[in-house]
């Protein structure tokens, strides 16, 4: 069987010998079985191919075909045709010619040949389904409107054609008919007949219809699925036709952040009223803001972490404390990235920190919707790209995550740290120097410590010294350097938030290889500050600062 049941190909129609055209080169495939709807202003051309469909015009140019075969205009092929294509006009007493209901319906059967009896068990029948009975038996033209309506539908239906066309077939019915005509068209379609209806119904059409012909001016302007068709604005532009209310009201909600333009486009109100039911439920829905329910807001504070609790407790928990303390609207969670830490801790303390994906989970199952994530950090390093690696793995469960930047990461970054330092050593005499020891990384993020340790000297702290256990500058260097400064002592202290294990032995030890040591050995007086740029009131304040900085992103 041809898939395409009914073919124009480049039709003119003109209704006053060729001055104007009606249709004006249209060319259109409808393919078997689907709902098209046809729409287009006012005068596009839609009836009059209805008209030539049946046969009733017949284009001065072009071809029209039905299941593969070219219309045949002789009075059999007429007839067979008309029986194959059924039109229910937009105004029935155009149709409606006949005295009695009976009569009217089945005037056609009996032209097609079919004996008396079997044209009358088709007309009850179609009575019957229709539920014409109550007023069978009156004159055609004392029905009302929706009657007339039900009569010119059955007029068609009795014929079992192949294809309906249906002209505005709820023009002039009241709800309730428009309803019962609805369901008639549906279980048309059910039973796989073909239906073209003409409609102004914007909302109806997205709803109802597999395709969607567009006319404008005697043409197809587009063919194509209703949302194909309906989010094409210049082309509803150019027909005068309004997008359909429940595509207008999904663009604003996802215009406003409410609802993910991700999400597939919605026919019906039904459709939309589910993604807004579950935009809480089902995140990926959401977009920047939560529209029904409170924002569960939380900050997760990350940290490398420490085995040494006595540092924990003025460095991390004291970051921590400070940031809740500044928003106490956010709830605030604590996520570890060291492994070899967090096993430490459960197998010596019994202590569970959790990592960030862990922590991501318990935010989630406490119904956290918002999370600022903010590293304590020094630097945007390799630990810091993997954090945030983590953490957005969970991005579906949550309506936002947004990141805190590291310690060190803007230009004024770098020098309130500084200027937390020298606060912090303020009483150092101009004959000693301070050597910080970050730990550095092979992450190109590095080269901040050589900077900083530049930028100490340029604010006119030329005794301040910074460098790193693992990376450049190095112990080398920093020997070099302060050698050349000539200071009378070397104080020792962390680059780190923490004074963990580097500050105590690759620091302050007594091993040979300790920064102290070798100080010492180069014939300098040493003594170390065993404490954490987290036990700094300025470092705290500064992450404080990065949080704000994150929430103020967050609410754009
Ligand atoms: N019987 C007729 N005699 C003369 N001109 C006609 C006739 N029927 C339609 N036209 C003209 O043909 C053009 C197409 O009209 P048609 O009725 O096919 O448009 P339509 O898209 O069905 O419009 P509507 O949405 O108003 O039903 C219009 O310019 C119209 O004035």
């Amino acid at each position: 069987m041809n898939d395409i049941i009914l073919k124009a190909e480049d039709l003119y129609f003109s209704y006053d010998d060729e001055n104007t055209h009606s249709l004006n080169g249209l060319s259109l495939s409808i393919r078997r079985g689907k709902k098209v709807a046809f729409m287009g202003a006012n005068g596009s051309g839609k009836s009059t191919f209805f008209l030539c469909c049946n046969g009733i015009n017949r284009p001065a140019k072009g071809k029209l075909y039905l299941d593969g075969e070219p219309f045949d205009y002789s009075r059999e092929g007429l007839l067979k045709l008309r029986s194959k294509v059924g039109i229910i006009f937009q105004d029935p007493d155009n149709q409606l010619f006949s005295a009695s209901v009976y009569q009217e319906i089945s005037f056609g059967i009996l032209n097609l040949g079919v004996s008396e009896e079997e044209a009358k068990k088709e007309v009850e029948n179609v009575i019957d389904y229709l539920e014409i009975t109550p007023f069978r038996h009156k004159p055609t033209h004392a029905l009302s409107g929706g009657q007339k309506k039900q009569v010119s539908i059955a007029d068609i239906l009795v014929m079992h054609p192949e294809i309906i066309i249906l002209d505005e077939p709820a023009a002039a019915l009241d709800p309730r008919h428009t309803t019962m005509v609805n369901k008639i068209v549906n279980q048309l379609t059910e039973n796989g007949i073909t239906v073209l209806m003409a409609t102004h119904d914007v909302n109806y059409a997205l709803e109802w219809a597999d395709e969607i012909a567009l006319f404008h001016e005697g043409k197809v302007l587009i063919h194509g699925s209703p949302l194909e068709v309906f989010t094409n604005h210049t082309a509803l532009a150019m027909t005068n036709l309004e997008q359909p209310a429940v595509l207008q009201l999904f663009e604003s909600l996802c215009k406003k952040g409410i609802l993910k333009p991700s999400l597939p486009l919605p026919r019906d109100l039904k459709t939309l009223e589910g993604y807004i039911e579950n935009i809480n439920e089902k995140t990926f829905y959401g977009g920047s803001r939560l529209m029904n329910r409170e924002t569960n807001k939380a900050i997760l504070v990350v940290s490398f972490g420490t085995s040494y609790e006595e540092t924990r407790k003025v460095t991390i928990d004291a970051i921590e404390a400070d940031i809740a303390q500044a928003f106490p609207d956010h709830k605030i969670y604590r996520a570890w990235t060291s492994k070899m830490i967090l096993a430490k801790l459960a197998k010596r303390d019994n202590l569970i920190i959790p990592n960030v994906k862990e922590a991501m989970e318990l935010m989630r199952k406490d119904g956290i919707t918002d999370v600022i994530v903010q590293p304590t950090h020094v630097i945007n390093g390799i630990e810091n790209d993997l954090m945030k690696e983590d953490a957005l793995s969970y991005q579906e469960d949550f309506h936002s995550i947004t990141f805190g930047t590291p310690l060190l990461t803007a230009e004024e970054d770098n020098l309130a740290v500084i200027q937390s330092i020298v606060d912090e050593f303020s009483a150092l005499p101009e004959d000693e120097v301070l050597v910080l020891m970050g730990h550095g990384t092979t992450h190109y993020s590095n080269a901040i410590y050589a900077a900083l340790d530049y930028q100490f000297k340029d604010h006119g702290y030329k005794n301040f010294f910074l460098g790193t256990v693992e990376a450049y500058p190095s112990m080398e260097s920093l020997l070099r350097m302060v050698k050349e400064y000539q200071p009378k002592k070397v104080v020792l202290a962390p680059f780190m938030i923490v004074a963990g294990d580097h500050a105590r032995n690759d620091m302050a030890s007594d091993d040979p290889d300790s920064w102290r040591c070798q100080f010492e050995k180069a014939g300098f007086a040493v003594s170390s500050v065993l404490k954490g740029l987290g036990e700094y009131p300025g470092i705290r304040r500064l992450f404080i600062r990065h949080v704000k900085d994150a929430i103020a992103l967050q609410t754009l």
